[in-house]
């Protein structure tokens, strides 16, 4: 569904990325991992044409995406980019219903969307549509920017950090949607730090250092020997799941 082949990236004159290839499949939730400065960002961003690589190609569908109108790339594409958005002054339900302006609809029938009211309801806030979303808690505000992405019902959507700020009964409730949101046949990239949560939930993870992909596979690949290289920290696995134990000495 979602493919980057050979992407190099720049920012000034720092090399971010050296020639990452991946595919991204439908009804497929990837986990995106790595240290800190490691890509994660700058590939998501790439692959959400927010930024465009000095080398290779993001391909949806097999097309290039320089072949879709904007107005199709934002029905193809949701992206949650990370960090704590500003948003407009306006309701909780109002600026989910912002995930429909790819589709021209009225203001008015936009906020009353099935998807609008379903992505509320997913993302627990139905009781917060009213609310002024610019004073929602951090968490809330997490799961607004995912409420808003759902409802665009793209087919792909990509979310750098949405757990960052989420309590641990959030975090695992917005990891079963992510699960149930891909066995609708969606396609997933998740950035993600918890290791626990990426092996637990994810089909697949991605590992990026230094711009290079260090692995791709399903979570099982994730050895306590590549865990030590990539982030220097000792692992147990318990019960299908990869916990950080202990730092490593240097
Ligand atoms: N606007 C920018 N100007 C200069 N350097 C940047 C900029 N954005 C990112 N970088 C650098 O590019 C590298 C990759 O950044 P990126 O945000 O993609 O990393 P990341 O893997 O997402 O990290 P994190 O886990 O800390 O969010 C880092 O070294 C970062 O300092």
């Amino acid at each position: 569904m979602l493919s980057v082949q050979g992407i190099t990236s720049h920012i000034g004159a720092r090399p971010v990325l050296h020639g990452v290839s991946a595919q991204f499949q439908a009804g497929q939730l990837t986990g995106l991992l790595g240290p800190n400065g490691a890509g994660k960002s700058t590939l998501l961003r790439t692959m959400a044409d927010v930024l465009t690589a000095a080398q290779g190609t993001v391909l949806l569908d097999g097309k290039p995406l320089a072949a879709f109108s904007a107005r199709q790339k934002a029905q193809y594409l949701a992206y949650i980019p990370q960090g704590q958005e500003q948003v407009p002054p306006m309701s909780v339900r109002e600026v989910v219903s912002l995930g429909r302006l790819p589709y021209r609809e009225s203001t008015e029938g936009a906020a009353h969307h099935p998807a609008v009211t379903e992505a509320l309801a997913l993302t627990g806030l139905t009781e917060l549509s009213d609310r002024k979303a610019d004073q929602l808690s951090g968490g809330e505000h997490a799961r607004l920017m995912l409420a808003r992405a759902l409802a665009t019902q793209a087919p792909v959507l990509l979310a750098d950090e949405v757990l960052a700020a989420l309590d641990p009964a959030h975090a695992l409730s917005v990891m079963h949607l992510f699960r149930a949101v891909a066995a609708q046949g969606r396609c997933i990239v998740l950035v993600i730090h918890d290791l626990l949560l990426a092996t637990r939930f994810c089909d697949r993870l991605l590992v990026l250092q230094n711009g290079q992909v260090q692995l791709d596979g399903p979570p099982v690949a994730l050895t306590q020997g590549m865990v030590q290289h990539v982030y220097g920290v000792s692992t147990r696995w318990i019960e299908g799941a990869c916990v950080p134990w202990d730092i490593q000495p240097a």
